[in-house]
């Protein structure tokens, strides 16, 4: 049987916490793997005392990972201080996750974990996405797919699963974001996305309603009434196991959580305060509806933190462990 193919991990912003988190899920992982190599800055891990090796392809990364922390080595241009992101690293950044998913794409990496970047400074160097999910979905737009393409942005930790019908927008803007084509599409990735890269063969959506109490039958708001029933009558209609709009505040606790496989939520909070609170160090970010597999840990850069080697690599070492196994799934279709 042929071993899978190392996972292309990027740095993230290397002033946040990614280079210690990194080595230490290295030190984790590296008796049973996954096997990960890190697209980033040689130096700043070398300086920063961790124990690495570069490499010139991903080829060399398994026969490096027992000893040493592989690196195909892409040098920032800038100096780094913990706790301080540069925006002269904003391209470097960038480049880095280009160079992973075109790993991925070539069929070199088996997957793309990526570990945390700081948003407001890459705003602030022009980088014109969201962040990494609709970066990643750019970057594979071109890229085959056999399915609804997404990007559909997954948090999960423990038995949830929160899917976002809407992601980093203002809380002002999303009902007249969640539209019933929202709705439909998402739920059509997430329904396929158990399938092929969780092995569900039969997956139960739950759908969160967006007004307190579901709406309480139209008194509290009209959305579920106007644009959740018919979207639902739709996805039934195409075979696709869903509720009616559901109460959000009872959808989360331990019995509510086992009637479903995942959760399809209308809004960035609604989704990732349960994942968050339910265990903040497993959780697992996951872009679904895409030609690659992407995880990324479910926490941010720690700029209050980094450097002082108490950051905990749990949940980057569960986005590891995630992107191995959907890679596998997806293997066996
Ligand atoms: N996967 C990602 O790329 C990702 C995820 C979330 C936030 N972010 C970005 O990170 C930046 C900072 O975001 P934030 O401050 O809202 O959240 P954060 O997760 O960086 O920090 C929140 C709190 O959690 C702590 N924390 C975070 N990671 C930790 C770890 N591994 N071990 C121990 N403690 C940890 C921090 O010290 C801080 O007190 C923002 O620019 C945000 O957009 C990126
Ligand atoms: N909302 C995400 C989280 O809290 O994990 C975070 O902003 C990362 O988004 P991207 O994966 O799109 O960078």
């Amino acid at each position: 049987m042929t071993r899978p193919a190392p996972l292309a991990l990027t740095m993230g912003e290397p002033a946040g916490v990614g280079p210690e988190i990194i080595a230490k899920a290295w030190a984790a992982l590296r008796p049973e793997g996954p096997v990960f190599a890190v697209v980033g800055d040689a130096a700043l891990m070398r300086a920063q005392g961790h124990p690495i090796q570069t490499i010139p392809d991903l080829g060399m990364a398994e026969d490096v990972f027992a000893r040493a922390v592989p690196v195909l080595d892409h040098p920032l241009p800038a100096a780094v201080t913990p706790g301080r992101p540069d925006t002269a690293n904003a391209g470097a950044i960038a480049d880095w996750i280009e160079q992973a998913v075109n790993l991925a794409m070539a069929g070199e990496a088996s997957g793309v974990v990526t570990a945390p970047i700081a948003k407001a400074p890459l705003y602030a160097a022009g980088f014109r996405f969201p962040g990494h999910t609709e970066f990643i979905a750019e970057l594979t737009a071109d890229q085959p797919f056999a399915g609804t393409r997404g990007p559909v942005m997954m948090l999960t930790a423990k038995d949830l699963r929160a899917c976002l019908v809407t992601i980093h927008a203002p809380l002002a803007e999303v009902p007249e974001l969640v539209t019933a084509e929202r709705v439909i599409r998402t739920a059509r990735v997430v329904h396929e996305a158990m399938r092929r890269d969780f092995g569900i063969a039969s997956p139960r959506l739950a759908l969160a309603g967006l007004n307190p109490h579901a709406g309480e039958g139209g008194s509290i708001g009209l959305e579920e009434i106007t644009v959740l029933a018919p979207a639902v009558a739709q996805l039934r209609g195409e075979g696709i196991t869903i509720t009616d709009p559901l109460p959000a505040d009872t959808l989360f606790h331990d019995d509510a959580r086992a009637t479903y496989d995942a959760v399809v939520c209308l809004y960035h909070d609604q989704a990732l305060i349960p994942v968050k609170t339910l265990d903040f160090w497993g959780g697992v970010n996951v872009s679904l509806g895409l030609p690659v597999v992407r995880t990324s840990p479910d926490h941010g850069t720690g700029f209050d933190i980094a450097g002082k080697d108490v950051a905990r690599a749990d949940s980057l070492i569960a986005a590891l462990r995630l992107a191995a196994e959907m890679a596998a799934a997806r293997a066996l279709r």
